[in-house]
């Protein structure tokens, strides 16, 4: 999994997907399937994608009891995707039943897909955590805590914003993954993202990938946008 960009194909069909796809020939990416596109299109959509060679983090969020986790997993893992994802806020044991149900349904001689955990959404505030969730801790500490949670699962790493990757990094080691969502170029609209970075500053924090939506699906010119990401991971901020 070396290509650190990973776009969210946020579209309601897969007419959609396909009209965005047409701008990338040829090109191989990694896509992340999230709930809009997954619920409206199902396993079909995934079959596609694999089809035109790209690889896939199918991003369903799980969290219930965790025997529904597992044979959830179960089914996700035939569908032969790279990557997937549970709530940490889940436990330890439903994180531990998402692996089970992965390994369980990985046909023989294949890799299980990489299991990560949400740790805080992207689109959570201190004031949110605090206020709503009723969470009293500081919202970095929170996020490490469900971190390392994840890590005693046995998870391959976590969600989280790029801000908090240096001390999951710290705590969690080097080849823990940081997949991060709230990427932004500096003259973007933030949306309803609030823990925001910029691709430059994502890569200075060291996160292991960035996912990046609106700015390269919305954007005008998605190739441009898609480059200048490539770009800006370089070191070549735009100004
Ligand atoms: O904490 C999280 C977890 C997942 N996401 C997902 O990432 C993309 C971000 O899209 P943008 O358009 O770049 O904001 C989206 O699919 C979310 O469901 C996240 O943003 N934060």
């Amino acid at each position: 999994m070396n290509d650190p960009f990973i776009v969210a194909l946020d579209f309601p069909t897969l007419e959609e997907a396909k009209t965005f796809l047409q701008s990338f020939p040829n090109k191989s990416l990694f896509l992340k399937v999230g709930m809009e596109l997954y619920y409206q299109e199902g396993p079909a959509i995934i079959h596609y994608l694999k089809e035109q060679g790209h690889r896939i983090f199918l991003d369903l969020k799980l969290h219930d009891i965790p025997n529904t986790v597992k044979r959830a997993m179960q089914g996700l893992a035939r569908l032969g995707v790279d990557l997937v994802n549970v709530h940490a806020a889940g436990g330890t044991r439903m994180m531990e039943a998402a692996l089970e149900g992965l390994e369980a349904g990985t046909p023989n001689g294949a890799r299980r897909p990489y299991c990560i955990a949400v740790t805080q959404l992207t689109s959570t505030s201190e004031q949110m955590l605090h206020n709503e969730l009723w969470i009293d801790r500081p919202l970095e500490e929170t996020v490490l805590h469900y971190a390392s949670l994840a890590k005693k699962s046995g998870l391959d790493g976590v969600v989280c914003s790029a801000k908090e990757v240096p001390l999951i990094r710290k705590h969690c080691g080097e080849a823990f993954l940081t997949v991060t969502p709230g990427i932004r170029f500096a003259d973007d609209e933030k949306n309803d993202q609030v823990r925001v970075v910029t691709p430059y500053e994502a890569r200075k924090l060291g996160a292991s990938f960035i996912v990046v939506g609106r700015s390269i699906t919305r954007a005008e010119n998605s190739v441009a946008a898609y480059k200048r990401l490539q770009q800006e991971w370089k070191g070549e901020e735009k100004e």
